[in-house]
């Protein structure tokens, strides 16, 4: 990119609620801002109701489509934070491949990577502003629908996990066929990987030159692997994204919070919070005091209520947040769950845990 497409379009509307931003770049906040992953989606009727009868891609190609189905949660819940309602799967099909979104199975890939030779198949110059455009043109029309309400955040999928669907061709309980490339074809691995890392880049920082306020990088994956592969096969690929992502903006004096989650990757915390990431971003199964102890400081911590205890009474979420709150601290830290939310899930135990986390926050700050 060059460096006059990473200048912001300047006529957003001021943001009134920086409490997001402020944590993820360590500033003091007086409560702890918080958001969930997967808040647009189909726990709300509204989200049901509006997608019903759509193909799944064809609405995350539609800007006012995606713009609709962002602001749906902001309407019903006091978050501190928003994400572009998109889907990780559109970066492979910029790369030229195909995927659907079958009901009741989930993303589908009717002709998956199956040897080396395919990744042929897959564009070799990538034009991420023609193909994604229609990500960046939903990414500013939110931006400004939003009213500077919140800030906005970007995502991505990140190489393993996106090399792992275009491989698995789905989801997996094994996860076998894609391990298998590790071990039996380590390099074109390694360069489908690098294929997948530039691509991202590029996908980042126009994402940001439409107005992306953060950008948050999906490894979902990481946790099928081990401690080896991880650091061989995932963790400099995470490293790279945020690296030139950050040189990049910093060019054009822009510093935008990036977030890595890297879901089940225990043994990777030090290692994540040495990658040039502003925030670590944990699954349910970390002790938060843990999690502090392994990053030394360094970075901001997002997470990690497990998503079920939302099917908990309004009485135990508040103390299960004010556990969290407690083993967490209130500072250098954002509030969310360890995953997504499920679609069965109601959309008032949402509400109590947003309650809970700005009043226990609010409380706790006021003790110090
Ligand atoms: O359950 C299904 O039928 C397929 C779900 C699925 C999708 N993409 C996928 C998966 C696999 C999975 O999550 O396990 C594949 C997918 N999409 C995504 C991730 C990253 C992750 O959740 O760890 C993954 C990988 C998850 C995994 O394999 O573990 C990211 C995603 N999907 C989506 C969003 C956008 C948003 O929530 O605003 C986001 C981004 C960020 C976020 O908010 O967390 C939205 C999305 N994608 C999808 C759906 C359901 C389909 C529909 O609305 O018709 C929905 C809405 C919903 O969750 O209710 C499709």
């Amino acid at each position: 990119m060059s460096k006059d497409e990473l200048i912001l379009p300047k006529d957003f509307p001021q943001l009134k609620n920086d409490t997001f931003l402020r944590a993820a770049r360590g500033e003091q906040t007086q409560h702890v801002p918080v958001w969930c992953m997967r808040q647009a989606g189909r726990y709300l009727p509204e989200f049901r109701e509006f997608r019903a009868g759509k193909d799944f891609f064809d609405t995350c190609r539609s800007p006012e489509a995606c713009c609709e189905l962002t602001l749906q949660p902001l309407r019903r819940f006091d978050f501190d934070a928003s994400i572009i309602f998109s889907d990780i799967l559109v970066v492979p099909q910029a790369m030229g491949m195909e995927v659907q979104m079958v009901p009741g199975k989930g993303p589908t890939f009717p002709d998956p990577l199956k040897d080396p030779e395919d990744l042929q198949r897959l564009k070799t110059k990538v034009d991420v502003q023609k193909e994604l455009d229609y990500v960046f043109k939903a990414i500013t029309l939110t931006r400004h629908k939003i009213e500077g309400k919140v800030p906005l955040i970007g995502f991505t999928g990140a190489p393993w996990t996106l090399m792992s669907y275009m491989i698995e061709g789905s989801g997996s309980k094994t996860f076998s066929k894609v391990k298998s490339w590790l071990y039996r074809y380590p390099e074109v691995s390694h360069l489908l990987l690098k294929r997948l890392t530039d691509v991202i880049v590029d996908y980042l920082l126009c994402q940001v030159a439409a107005g992306a306020q953060a950008l948050q990088v999906f490894e979902s994956h990481a946790g099928i692997l081990g401690p080896v592969e991880f650091k061989a096969f995932c963790l400099p690929y995470l490293r790279d994204i945020a690296r030139r992502v950050k040189d990049q903006l910093k060019e054009t004096g822009q510093d935008v919070p990036m977030i890595v989650f890297a879901k089940d990757a225990h043994y990777g915390l030090e290692d994540l919070s040495q990658s040039y990431y502003d925030v670590v971003s944990l699954d349910w199964t970390i002790d938060p005091r843990l999690a502090r102890e392994q990053t030394g400081g360094k970075v901001t911590l997002q997470g990690n209520m497990d998503p079920c205890a939302l099917y908990a009474p309004k009485e135990r979420i508040s103390e299960i947040v004010k556990t969290m709150l407690e083993g967490f601290g209130t500072q250098r830290y954002i509030a969310n769950l360890g995953h997504g939310m499920y679609p069965d899930m109601d959309p008032e135990s949402v509400a109590a845990f947003v309650e809970a986390v700005h009043k226990h926050s609010r409380q706790m700050n006021k003790q110090q």
